[in-house]
């Protein structure tokens, strides 16, 4: 795509600028067009592609201008640099700069157009013309705006939106690392519907969400204990609590929120907790039994964030804008203290896919060699945990990194080529189809800079994290080995003990 940018704008200044004046603010401009606007311009860029003050004029204390540029040194960067130069001109005159008024303001983008492009819909454009080859915007915007390069981020928000347009058929990116040989099958049912008949477990009240009976959550304890002694204990991680309610702010730095909104599950705070404030809701639902959603609407400030839904980012602030000693590094931490949610796609699934579910989050971080290190001793301990002790039929297979994923960017292509993530996957032989339960990423620098977290050495600090789905992992389990015990491996039916009948149902 080649993009060109147009720019009206009115400079008033704090008097009349006098006729003499003309000249110095002609020099003004022919320095800025032929030396100013060409600082920080790759070798070979043609003049057109560079910003330029295609017109000017002066009337009564203001002066208009008239600015183009492609994509060096654009309209807006050249009104800034102007902006300074010509300050220091009519300053000689005595006159001020008193305000930048954008009068007028186009982009233009030329190229092929991928069909159904939607143009976002932002306060800041106000109009648009989209064809097979070019894209036509006009935009509203204020010099403060303009500082903050809104018009940049426009362009880089279309560019991105045509690329998932025209790779969107590439979807997901997988390709197997390792695949264990077949395993005995004892089962051929969906494991929750027997875990519902059984009684382990029953739907709750919210969406996607269930209760787990005391025969589900030994079975839960028994994998927790397997994952602290073959991986936590192992390999050194200790344990933290990350919060499980996420302001904005930690979803800014960590890029969800560039497209997470589908699926968040939003927390709202009331106005005040003033008694008297709610007291007619409570008349009402005593009155109707029914609670007043939109009454309770009116009175709530936020969304302030929502619930848990990656786990690792609000661990950041914890070491946000610090310096790692060398001497600490790697740091190796987990986290199992609450639950994830997610407003997942429509339709009842069994347990392997809920809305609020309970995950085991590891995490490391350190320099790139010792991030990568940690990742290579998880994957051979996982194997050891799935081919030795739980003797799981499972592959693993590299994807698309969780956080593009979950950011709605596609795979970048020339990332390192150790960033990314593996996915763990089990057969699940009552579907004959293959259930993620866990996964591996390195993430690369993508959360120390988000987060803004450095080492001592002052290279590149990096992370990694590895999300370990307790439901899924009983989900792969129950659909390969059963329910009757003695097709168990020994170590998960001596943890899990004499299973617990607790409720008779008349
Ligand atoms: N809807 C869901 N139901 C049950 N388990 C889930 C669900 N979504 C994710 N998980 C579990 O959480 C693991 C990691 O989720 S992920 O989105 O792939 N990755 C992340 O969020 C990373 N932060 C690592 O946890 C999955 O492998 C799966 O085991
Ligand atoms: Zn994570």
């Amino acid at each position: 795509m080649f993009v060109r940018f147009a720019l009206t704008a009115d400079l008033s200044f704090s008097g009349e600028i006098p006729g003499e004046a003309a000249e110095a603010v002609e020099k003004t401009v022919t320095d800025s067009n032929t030396v100013m606007f060409r600082r920080g311009v790759p070798k070979g860029a043609t003049d057109d592609e560079i910003g330029r003050i295609t017109d000017w004029k002066i009337e009564g204390n203001t002066l208009s201008l008239t600015i183009e540029s492609g994509p060096y040194t654009r309209v807006h960067d050249a009104l800034f640099r102007f902006r300074k130069q010509i300050t220091a001109t009519l300053g000689r005159f005595r006159l001020g700069l008193r305000d930048i008024q954008v009068t007028g303001y186009e982009i233009t983008l030329t190229g092929p157009v991928p069909e159904g492009l939607k143009v976002p819909t932002l306060p800041f454009i106000s109009s648009a013309e989209v064809t097979a080859e070019k894209i036509e915007l006009s935009l509203q915007v204020s010099a403060t705006d303009l500082e903050q390069k809104i018009p940049d981020r426009i362009v880089k928000l279309i560019e991105e939106k045509m690329e998932a347009l025209t790779y969107g058929g590439k979807g997901e990116h997988w390709e197997l690392l390792y695949e264990s040989e077949k395993k005995e099958r004892f089962f051929n049912g969906d494991p929750t519907a027997e875990m519902i008949e059984r009684g382990w477990i029953k739907h709750a009240l919210s969406r996607g969400q269930w209760i787990h009976g005391p025969q589900s959550v030994q079975l839960f304890r028994a994998f927790e204990q397997i994952v602290m002694e073959e991986i936590i204990t192992t390999l050194g991680f200790t344990e933290m609590i990350f919060p499980k309610l996420v302001p904005w702010e930690v979803w800014e730095k960590s890029g969800h929120a560039k497209g997470v909104y589908p699926e968040i599950y939003y927390v709202c705070t009331p106005k005040t907790r003033d008694p008297a404030y709610w007291e007619e809701v409570g008349d009402y639902f005593k009155v109707t039994g029914k609670v007043p959603i939109d009454m309770i609407r009116e009175k709530v400030d936020g969304p302030i964030g929502g619930l848990c839904y990656a786990q690792c980012p609000s661990f950041w602030p914890f070491v946000q804008g610090q310096t790692l000693a060398s001497d600490c590094l790697p740091i190796r931490i987990f986290d199992r203290s609450g639950t994830s949610h997610r407003y997942e796609s429509g339709g009842i699934h069994g347990i392997e896919r809920v809305d609020e579910f309970h995950r085991i989050e590891i995490l490391w971080l350190g320099t790139p060699e010792q991030v990568v290190e940690t990742a290579d001793k998880l994957h051979a301990a996982y194997k050891h945990l799935f081919d030795e002790v739980l003797n799981l039929e499972w592959r693993s297979a590299k994807v698309t990194p969780w956080f593009m994923a979950q950011e709605g960017m596609l795979d970048g292509e020339g990332v390192n080529e150790r960033i990314g993530t593996t996915d763990y996957e089990a057969i699940l032989p009552y579907s004959d189809s293959w259930l993620e339960f866990q996964n591996v990423s390195v993430n690369g620098d993508k959360y120390p800079k988000g987060f803004n977290v450095k080492v001592q050495t002052g290279k590149d600090c990096w992370s990694g994290c590895s999300g370990i789905g307790l439901e899924r992992w009983t989900a792969a389990f129950l659909a390969q080995k059963g329910f009757d015990m003695n097709n168990w491996p020994e170590r998960v039916t001596a943890l899990v003990g004499e299973q617990k009948e607790l409720f008779k149902f008349l």
